[in-house]
């Protein structure tokens, strides 16, 4: 049966801070004083309209945090909640410029979510992994800025470096000397594109940003030559269906290019993105996509064994997640 809690899953593209549960963020937001009514209702549930709105709404959420236990809660709870859908590893997007806007220090940050990380991992058996990100449309000196941090404070769970924030603004090639920074410092990499930008978005992020990972990646189907290009390179795509929809990128999951792109040869990986924003969860995308198109639970253990080939960790630790994917066929 599709999306059962078995078949044994892998995420590598979840912003911590758009994890939150509305509930957490209007708890702590209570403590510090916040007032974060414009962006949960009266239901509790996230509100916001459009993607300007969104990252809006995600920039107050995030705003919350102020303490590196405040981290470890939501990284634990992420994680546990990723296990009880059967994922075995996970990566989470980690948003310095968000952390350092609400008080801390990058290396507080990271040892705070580090923790939730460990004591996840000591409760379920997950492996879990953070990339640091620059936002776009914060600018090129707030993005190189980011990668220095990264590189300057070494810490073994962080072991990739990213782009997200709005596409719509600054050309990858304002991010390359960041990117060169990154990758030089043996991080792995990747980028949004084609989440709001067309084909040439994910043409520029490959060229300017050497990335073998790209988030999102899906409107690469409005270009034939493109999906051949990264079906020949062997591109992995992070591919969010649900953000999707609910961001009004495609109207309906029947009409997202998920199926397409995998048919296509591309390697596709399925994500949650901002879970509570989008009404979405890891075990929910891989259910729904399974449904509409008609995977099967080996097709299911395919894209996990896709997350785990692209996963930014050792190859000893991606040997144990692969045993651990064969292991549980029944
Ligand atoms: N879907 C998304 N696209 C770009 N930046 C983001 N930051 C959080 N969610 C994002
Ligand atoms: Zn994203």
């Amino acid at each position: 049966m599709a999306g059962e809690v078995n078949v044994p899953k892998a995420e590598l593209h979840c912003h911590i801070e758009g994890a939150a549960m509305p509930a957490l963020v209007q708890k702590i937001a209570k403590r510090e004083g916040i007032d974060v009514s414009a962006i949960i209702d009266a239901r509790g549930q996230y509100v916001w309209s459009d993607f300007t709105t969104f990252l809006a709404a995600y920039d107050l959420a995030s705003s919350v945090f102020r303490r590196p236990g405040d981290y470890a809660q939501l990284s634990e709870t992420y994680f546990r909640m990723l296990a009880a859908e059967g994922a075995i590893y996970g990566e989470i997007f980690i948003s310095p410029d968000h952390a350092t806007a609400a008080g801390l220090s990058y290396k507080a940050y990271v040892e705070g979510l580090a923790a939730g990380i460990e004591r996840a991992k000591a409760e379920t058996g997950i492996e879990g992994r953070m990339i640091a990100i620059g936002v776009r449309h914060f600018g090129t000196a707030a993005v190189e800025r980011v990668a220095r941090e990264v590189i300057a404070n070494p810490h073994p769970l962080v072991t990739g470096f990213g782009l997200a924030g709005d596409e719509r603004e600054g050309h990858p090639a304002n991010f390359a000397k960041a990117f060169r920074m990154a990758g030089e410092a043996g991080l792995g990499l990747t980028a949004h594109a084609g989440e709001f930008g067309g084909p040439e978005s994910i043409m520029a992020a490959l060229d300017f940003l050497r990335v073998r990972r790209i988030g999102h990646g899906v409107r690469a189907i409005e270009n034939k030559a493109l999906v051949e290009r990264l079906a020949e390179e062997r591109i992995v795509l992070e591919v969010c269906p649900g953000s999707n929809v609910a961001l009004g990128v495609y109207p309906v999951l029947r009409f997202h290019p998920v199926n397409l792109l995998r048919r296509a040869g591309v390697r596709v990986t399925l994500n949650s993105d901002d879970p509570p924003f989008f009404h979405t969860t890891l075990g929910r995308e891989y259910a729904q996509v399974s449904r509409t198109f008609g995977w099967t639970d080996e097709d299911q253990r395919a894209v996990t064994r896709t997350a785990i080939e692209a996963a930014f960790c050792d190859r000893g630790t991606k040997e144990r997640l692969l045993a651990r994917l064969d292991s549980a066929r029944a």
